[in-house]
């Protein structure tokens, strides 16, 4: 059952209360008591069968929600507006609208709620009673802290619900989808702060580029489930050969990076030559038999950076220095 429904249920189940106070005080007819029997526990069930059936289901609970406001309305020309309660009942059919569906929903179910008063008053010759009584006022008690309490915790709910979410999204939007490592606007982000630090703190740090050699041959021979299958493999290498604090990540196609805090070049060096034959021992069940291989470059931060660009740059052209001087090896 949907919220809607549920809070349809609660809404109606607790209005039946003051109603029926007010109709027993005023000895009303046994028919109004048989309305208020159908309108309290039987129209809940209908409104979710008709909206459960319908091919437009929204559509439909906004007409479901109008004949609430229309009810609700007549009920209160039946109370010859008692006041206490008929001012509970507008109150309480106006916070479902505008929670379900804002004011100018509001302003439209309040319109059939005032024709709907305005006919059942005028079929019943006019009455007016406000008083409201002791016991009529106890009869409202439960709907008026009941209600109002399971709205706020729906809402609360609905919140939390949208704060995780969003969230989420945040959190996939920074994630290469294939590999799981962090996508390049992320690793870009973390290389900014790390080149601040830097000239803040002349504290060592290291760009690495990590480049499959030759891995169009492995799509091109393998298919692309295969070259998926190698990246992920590889991806895995850099999670196991890096520290905690290193932000390795897909930059896109074949190419990794890796930011590598607190490391000098020599340092990047050794990590660079654990890599490399890390790699060279992958094998996935996608391509038996089939290894692979890695050029990487490296890129010391030094004074002369003024970019995040700048440091990728100088990385990038020392992983083609080792493309160009065989592959599967580091250069600096
Ligand atoms: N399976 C797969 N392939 C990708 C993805 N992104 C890029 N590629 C492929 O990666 C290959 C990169 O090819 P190249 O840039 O020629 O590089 P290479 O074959 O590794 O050659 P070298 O870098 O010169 O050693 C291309 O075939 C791309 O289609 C991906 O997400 N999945």
């Amino acid at each position: 059952m949907s919220r809607i429904h549920r809070m349809r249920a609660l809404g109606l189940g607790l209005g039946v209360l003051p109603i029926a106070a007010v109709l027993y005080e005023r000895a009303t007819p046994w028919p109004f008591w048989a309305m208020l029997f159908l309108n309290g526990y039987v129209w809940p069930h209908v409104a979710y069968w008709l909206s459960n059936r319908s091919r437009d289901p929204s559509r439909t609970e906004f007409r479901n929600l109008t004949a609430d406001s229309a009810l609700g309305g007549m009920w209160i020309a039946v109370m010859q507006f008692n006041l206490l309660p008929s001012a509970l009942l507008a109150a309480m059919l106006s916070m479902d609208k505008i929670g379900v569906a804002g004011w100018r929903f509001l302003g439209r179910t309040a319109m059939a709620q005032a024709v709907a008063c305005a006919v059942a008053w005028a079929a019943l010759g006019f009455p007016v009673q406000i008083y409201t009584s002791m016991f009529v006022i106890a009869a409202c008690l439960p709907f008026l802290f009941a209600y109002p309490m399971a709205i706020s915790t729906a809402a609360w709910g609905l919140g939390r619900k949208v704060l995780i979410q969003n969230q989420m999204l945040q959190y996939l939007n920074r994630i290469d989808d294939i590999t799981g490592l962090y996508n390049r606007k992320h690793w870009e982000e973390a290389a900014e702060r790390e080149l601040a630090r830097y000239q803040r703190t002349r504290r060592p740090a290291v760009v690495m580029m990590v480049d499959l050699d030759d891995f169009k041959s492995i799509n091109d021979g393998h298919g692309h489930v295969a070259g998926d299958a190698m990246l992920r493999a590889v991806s895995e290498v850099l999670r196991s050969c890096l520290r905690e604090i290193d932000t390795p990540a897909r930059f896109g196609g074949d190419e990794f990076c890796v930011l590598l805090a607190e490391t000098s070049a020599d340092g990047a060096r050794e990590v660079a030559e654990r890599i490399r034959f890390a790699v060279e021992k992958v094998e996935i069940s996608e391509a038996p038999g089939r290894r692979c291989t890695v050029s990487i470059g490296m890129a010391e931060a030094n004074r002369l950076l003024v970019s995040v660009q700048d440091w990728v740059n100088l990385a990038d052209s020392a992983m083609y220095r080792a493309k160009n001087k065989g592959r599967n090896r580091a250069e600096a």
